[in-house]
């Protein structure tokens, strides 16, 4: 019997910078990133537990893993991978990209974890949430040895959280106490603006989370102290997580529009 030309052997892992652009700056710069942050993260001898997070970035992340896993140096090691999944999306991305999907109950610990983020500052602190999926992101990247996050340019913020991602600190809340929530977050907290997400034309209502909650997009305006914001926001009833993720990632990823890569350490 013939061999066929297309058999696995024949893949040749793409270096990143040899790729064509996609279809905008940003989108070449997500893939980037996320390229990037593999190439240089995992270790293939070593790592086992993956956690996979959610949007549109780290579609590129697990991408990236396929690419590997139909490497035949790298095959071996990549099929053994158990990736943990922050929701339906990253399952989805996780079991189209052929890599095996496990559960954070049966692999509490996790040896590294990839997410995007909707805005990143100096510090590594995070807003995240902007597709509603922080709860299950957060139990996975507060389970992982090492969190990195991948994201482009306009993710990056020198100043303070608030001042690129405008649309309000993502909070996922029991339905029953919305209002209760929202009134809380402007009569103690100062809360300047909140709205309960809107599934827009692809569903009437409020979104509804993976873990059947909604989600309050809360406008403090530019955030000095994330911490203790996050920290206020926890005490009040009714909020299960905030999308301010503290002291969490160890390293980000951001790919800018001129084919360079930021790469920001923890401090
Ligand atoms: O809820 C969504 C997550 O926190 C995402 O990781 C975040 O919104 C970033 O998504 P994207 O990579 O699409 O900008």
């Amino acid at each position: 019997m013939s061999e066929t030309t297309n058999k696995p052997s024949d893949f040749a892992l793409p270096d990143v910078k040899d790729l064509k652009p996609l279809d905008s700056e940003a989108e070449t710069a997500k893939r980037l990133a996320a390229y990037r942050a593999v190439d240089k993260n995992i270790d293939f001898e070593n790592h086992r537990i993956i956690g996979i997070g959610s949007g549109s970035t780290v579609v590129y992340v697990a991408e990236r893993l396929g690419q590997y896993l139909l490497d035949p140096k790298y095959k071996p090691f990549v099929e053994k991978f158990i990736c943990i999944p922050t929701g339906f999306q990253s399952i989805q991305l996780i079991l189209d990209n052929g890599l095996q999907l496990g559960s954070i109950e049966r692999n509490p610990v996790i040896d590294i974890a990839f997410d995007g983020a909707d805005e990143v500052d100096t510090n590594l602190q995070l807003i995240k949430g902007g597709g509603a999926c922080l709860f299950q992101e957060k139990l996975v990247s507060t389970s992982s040895k090492k969190f990195i996050i991948v994201a482009d340019y306009r993710k990056w913020s020198p100043t303070s959280l608030g001042v690129k991602w405008t649309r309000g600190v993502p909070l996922e809340v029991v339905p029953s106490a919305y209002v209760r929530v929202k009134s809380d977050l402007i009569n103690k907290l100062n809360c300047k603006k909140v709205v309960l997400r809107q599934g827009g034309s692809a569903k009437a209502g409020p979104v509804v989370t993976d873990n059947n909650n909604f989600i309050l997009d809360a406008d403090f305006g530019p955030i000095k102290d994330p911490k203790s914001l996050h920290v206020q926001l926890k005490l009040l009833l009714g909020i299960v997580e905030t999308g301010l993720f503290i002291d969490n990632a160890d390293i980000a990823y951001i790919g800018n529009s001129d084919g360079t890569v930021l790469i920001a350490p923890k401090s």
